[in-house]
């Protein structure tokens, strides 16, 4: 559903923080992204949406180019992200987030449907309460929400495990993963929280310096043979 060639990428004129980027993701799968930091998986995520100018190569969403769209337009097309550090409303209450996730998709009824509150309960029960006053994990799942109200095919998610307690995490793992597998959502996650990764992810992608460099399909063998965690991500 994703296929990616062979893309270069990068914040001025001829940087390649993307060098030759290749990489491809079939239709429902959860794959996980990892690396250590400033290998260019946050630059890859921001490529594929349009936030960073790609230089080079090809960006194919089923099938159709979505290289130079612009970040609503990928919107559009079925692409849902969820930034690293949340960046939800502050000043908005929990509906008016969620209403935010629809400004982008024109052709859906401009209503939060209900099913968006039943994803995670906590967001019914705070429905009136504005988005900075809620915690860490609470802002996750808002704005894991606010991406899904969207109808996204493919959801990118950039570290949400990060600064939230272990107990949402594993909710929010746990509710993406049925999400994909009861409506078939693709997954692609960036992510430090190995916990996260081994509990939701079908297949690890290694990073470094901006190309992928290994690949492994059996994720819960990492468990017994962490090797190429210890050699890609440890510093
Ligand atoms: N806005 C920016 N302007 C210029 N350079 C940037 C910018 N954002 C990131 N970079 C650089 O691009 C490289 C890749 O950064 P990126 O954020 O993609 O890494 P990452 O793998 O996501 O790591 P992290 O886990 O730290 O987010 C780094 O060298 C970083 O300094």
């Amino acid at each position: 559903m994703l296929k990616v060639d062979g893309v270069v990428a990068g914040y001025q004129t001829g940087s390649r923080v993307l060098d030759g980027f290749s990489m491809h993701i079939k239709p429902g799968e959860i794959v996980a992204l990892l690396g250590r930091n400033g290998m260019g998986k946050t630059t890859f995520l921001k490529a594929l949406m349009g936030h960073v100018q790609v230089a080079q190569g090809s960006v194919n969403l089923d099938g159709e180019s979505i290289k130079g769209l612009r970040p609503y337009e990928v919107a559009r097309r079925g692409v849902g992200y969820v930034p690293q550090g949340r960046e939800i409303f502050p000043d908005f209450t929990v509906e008016e987030n969620l209403m935010m996730g629809l400004l982008g998709r024109p052709d859906l009824p401009k209503q939060i449907p209900d099913w968006a509150f039943e994803i995670f309960p906590i967001l019914d029960e705070r429905r009136k309460q504005r988005g900075g006053s809620m915690s860490g994990g609470q802002q996750q799942q808002l704005a894991i929400v606010r991406a899904l109200v969207g109808k996204p095919k493919l959801l990118l998610l950039d570290e949400p495990s990060e600064g939230i307690q272990p107990n949402i995490v594993q909710e929010i793992g746990h509710v993406l993963s049925r999400i994909s597998r009861e409506q078939g959502l693709t997954v692609l996650l960036v992510e430090q929280n190995m916990e996260l990764v081994l509990g939701m992810a079908q297949r690890c992608l290694f990073m470094e310096n901006g190309v992928i460099v290994h690949e492994t399909q059996d994720v819960q063998g990492l468990r017994t043979n962490p090797e190429p965690i210890h050699r890609y991500l440890s510093v």
